[in-house]
């Protein structure tokens, strides 16, 4: 959209000077939005149409409360600053931002998105947290569709740190600008993507392993305990620090990715999942390289083998599959 046609007023206050928040739609996600919400010291809003809403909430944040206190909280942060309203008006009426996580029903998010959309404060950018709806086709029924944008949590939010940020075709720049630098002020990880595409980047990915798990198990070719373990024994432990395109830069060895390319390119040929590989012509094979020598950002091959060794025994440490460390003092 061309910023010269956009009509959405500019949000009413800087991503900075955000003090209260709407929560709408209050089950795993949207409890966890209110959770990292209340720990980052905001005054947060919350409204759910289920009639045990409030008691469910209030349990999953109590809940996620001792790992927040251990992670640090803002000063001035309390469960106490939430308030569960009995109407989406009231909960959305004084807000600064809200955040939509209602259900994954394309129908349901339009009709919620077009009421939010006539009862917050124009201009009040709202997000929602949909796991792959593309934005343009929710924000048709809004009377002010530019100030909708989609803000992808990952479960729990206030634990992972990802919220991918993207608007649809009716979206206003600055709405997008104004998400994402919000998502950071409030302590996220926020991936602004350039244009829209079902499922986003990290679900596809996501999805596509996914996929490939079920026909696996459809066929009797390995037991949902095999899959679990051939990830959490073997890339799941890389990729928590470093992402599939570095890692497997590094099977290179001092080649890098070029290296991995010309040696491992044909068997994205071969019958090793059933999603259509795509033509490695020398456009991808160019961008593939040139990304991860960006990635590396001036780490050298030897640098980023010695960060995922030191990586993978920190994750095996954590996650106790090897004895802590200990210390001279441990063994006096
Ligand atoms: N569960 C997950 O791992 C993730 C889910 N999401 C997205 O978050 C959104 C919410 O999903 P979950 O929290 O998993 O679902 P959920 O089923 O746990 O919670 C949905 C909540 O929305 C409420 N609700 C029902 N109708 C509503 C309405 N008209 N307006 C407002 N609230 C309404 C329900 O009472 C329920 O509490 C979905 O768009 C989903 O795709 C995003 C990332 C991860
Ligand atoms: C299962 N899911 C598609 C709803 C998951 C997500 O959207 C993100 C996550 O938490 O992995």
């Amino acid at each position: 959209m061309n910023e010269n046609d956009i009509t959405t007023p500019p949000a009413p206050c800087a991503p900075e000077d955000v003090r209260r928040i709407a929560c709408v739609g209050a089950g795993v996600i949207g409890g966890g939005w209110v959770a990292h919400y209340l720990a980052r010291g905001y005054d947060v809003t919350a409204w759910d149409p289920a009639p045990d809403a409030e008691q469910k909430l209030r349990r999953l944040v109590d809940a996620a409360w001792p790992a927040l206190t251990q992670l640090g909280l803002a000063e001035g942060a309390s469960p106490d600053r939430l308030t569960v309203t009995a109407t989406l008006e009231e909960a959305v009426a004084d807000a600064q931002f809200v955040q939509e996580s209602a259900p994954e029903k394309l129908e349901l998010k339009r009709d919620l998105l077009a009421r939010l959309d006539a009862a917050a404060p124009a201009g009040v950018v709202i997000a929602s947290s949909t796991s792959g709806y593309p934005m343009t086709d929710m924000q048709t029924e809004a009377a002010d569709p530019g100030r909708l944008v989609v803000g992808h949590p990952f479960n729990p939010p206030y634990l992972i740190p990802l919220v991918e940020v993207v608007g649809g075709d009716k979206t206003a720049p600055h709405a997008v600008t104004w998400a994402s630098r919000f998502y950071e002020v409030a302590g996220k990880s926020v991936i602004t993507m350039a244009s829209e595409v079902p499922g986003f980047i990290a679900n596809r990915l996501q999805e596509a392993l996914w996929r490939e798990a079920l026909h696996m198990v459809a066929n009797g070719e390995a037991t949902v305990k095999e899959i679990d373990d051939s990830i959490t024994e073997g890339p799941g432990l890389r990729w928590a620090f470093m992402g599939p395109m570095l890692t497997f830069a590094l099977a290179g060895g001092e080649g890098g990715m070029a290296h991995m390319l010309d040696h491992f390119g044909p068997s994205l040929k071969s019958p090793w999942t059933r999603l259509e590989a795509p033509e490695l012509d020398k456009e991808l094979y160019d961008a593939v390289v040139a990304g991860c020598d960006d990635a590396a950002d001036g780490r050298t091959i030897a640098d980023l083998v010695a960060e995922r060794d030191q990586g993978v025994i920190d994750v095996l440490r954590a996650t106790g599959r090897l004895p802590q460390q200990r210390t001279k003092e441990d063994t006096k």
